[in-house]
């Protein structure tokens, strides 16, 4: 068995951990921290994991923490990389759910997280947690950065264009909606039900902390510096992302449907729709699935691809887990295999 700890258990990616790591057939979960929670039973916080789990929160502690085989980081910027350097020497494994190691530019991580950087030879290390792009690297990897939600549903829908050379790199746009989950389950006046139900909002449409990373992975794919308007939007719904994508063919033709089924055949968690399908949020709601249909409307040069997937799910916890699958030889869809919930 392989044993777990997870920092950060009382937010929504550590509970969704829990949630996932209940049916994986592999795993112990021994460590679930939390400062403001310390020796509440986890099922007398979240009645979902009752049965499943006799665990208790407990303060963030190297020492405990270094019993374990790897340690999810369900916390916020600047958490993870405070206790990595110790983790990673003593030869535990880490998957870091938030941001701190995702930007391989410390500077640049520095400008947009307003932080100064503790560990930068982690990042030097870390890899970039995409198993759909990085699978080889993760088998041998100690230490993860897990791309962000938006990251995770706007990658995989340009990806196989950008990789083709088949679009005008320097004009991608990707127009994103997430539900309220992905802003935390700290209170927060934004997040309340009467100021997010029926009503919808850009937001950090001057600069959101999701474009360098997205940047980052998407030139990568390009081999060469994109340009990129990336606009989120607060939508009322409580889990999923919304990436409509649009791109510019340089030679406009037929055959971007077989492009992105074969580009995708064997990943077990992108699912290309049907030609002239409109995946929907609900149908990755709980599930590690990215579903991704591609247009060319009116035949003309531009690409539409639209891309949803579950922000807890793909777009941290679920996509957390795959990591780990892959990282300790097990089979990479292991405790992994939830279809979504409809309605
Ligand atoms: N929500 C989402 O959809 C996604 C989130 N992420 C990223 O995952 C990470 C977690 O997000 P989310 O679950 O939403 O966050 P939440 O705000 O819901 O939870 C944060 C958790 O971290 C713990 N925590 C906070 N500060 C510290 C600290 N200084 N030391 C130790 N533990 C701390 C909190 O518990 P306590 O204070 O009791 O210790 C809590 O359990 C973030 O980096 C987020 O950006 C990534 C992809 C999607
Ligand atoms: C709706 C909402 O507020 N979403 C969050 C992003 C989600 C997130 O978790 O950020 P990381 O992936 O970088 O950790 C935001 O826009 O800040």
């Amino acid at each position: 068995m392989i044993n777990v700890g997870i920092v950060g258990g009382t937010g929504y990616t550590g509970v969704e951990l829990l949630r996932l790591l209940a049916n994986h057939p592999d795993v112990d979960v021994k460590v679930i921290t939390s400062r403001s929670e310390e020796g509440i039973h986890v099922a007398d916080m979240f009645p979902n994991l009752r049965g499943h789990y006799d665990l208790r929160f407990s303060v963030p502690d190297v020492d405990t923490l270094s019993d374990c085989d790897v340690v999810f980081f369900a916390t916020p910027h600047g958490v993870a990389m405070s206790m990595a350097p110790e983790l990673v020497e003593r030869g535990v494994r880490i998957i870091d759910l938030g941001a701190d190691f995702r930007i391989k530019d410390v500077e640049l991580w520095t400008q947009w997280y307003k932080l100064e950087h503790t560990c930068p030879d982690l990042v030097e290390m870390a890899v970039y947690g995409l198993p759909e792009v990085n699978r080889e690297q993760i088998k041998g990897a100690q230490l993860i950065a897990c791309p962000g939600c938006y990251p995770t549903a706007t990658q995989l829908g340009f990806l196989p264009l950008l990789e083709n050379k088949l679009i005008d790199h320097r004009r991608l746009i990707a127009d994103c909606k997430s539900g309220v989950s992905g802003a935390g389950r700290g209170a927060s006046v934004g997040a309340l039900m009467c100021e997010t139900s029926e009503s919808m909002k850009a937001y950090g449409v001057a600069g959101h902390r999701h474009l360098p990373e997205i940047r980052q992975g998407l030139s990568n794919a390009a081999q060469r510096p994109v340009g990129l308007t990336f606009v989120p939007h607060l939508t009322p719904m409580i889990r999923g992302i919304h990436s409509t994508l649009y791109a510019t063919l340089k030679d406009p033709k037929d055959g971007l449907q077989a492009l992105f089924e074969e580009r995708y055949k064997d990943e077990p968690f992108v699912d290309v729709m049907p030609a002239g399908s409109h995946p929907e949020t609900r149908s990755v709601k709980g599930a590690n699935t990215c579903r991704i249909s591609v247009f060319r409307p009116q035949n003309d040069d531009t690409v539409v691809v639209l891309s949803v997937i579950d922000n807890l799910v793909k777009g941290a916890a679920g996509q957390a887990i795959q990591n780990m699958n892959i990282m300790f030889g097990l089979k990479e869809t292991s405790g992994l295999s939830f279809v979504g919930l409809m309605p």
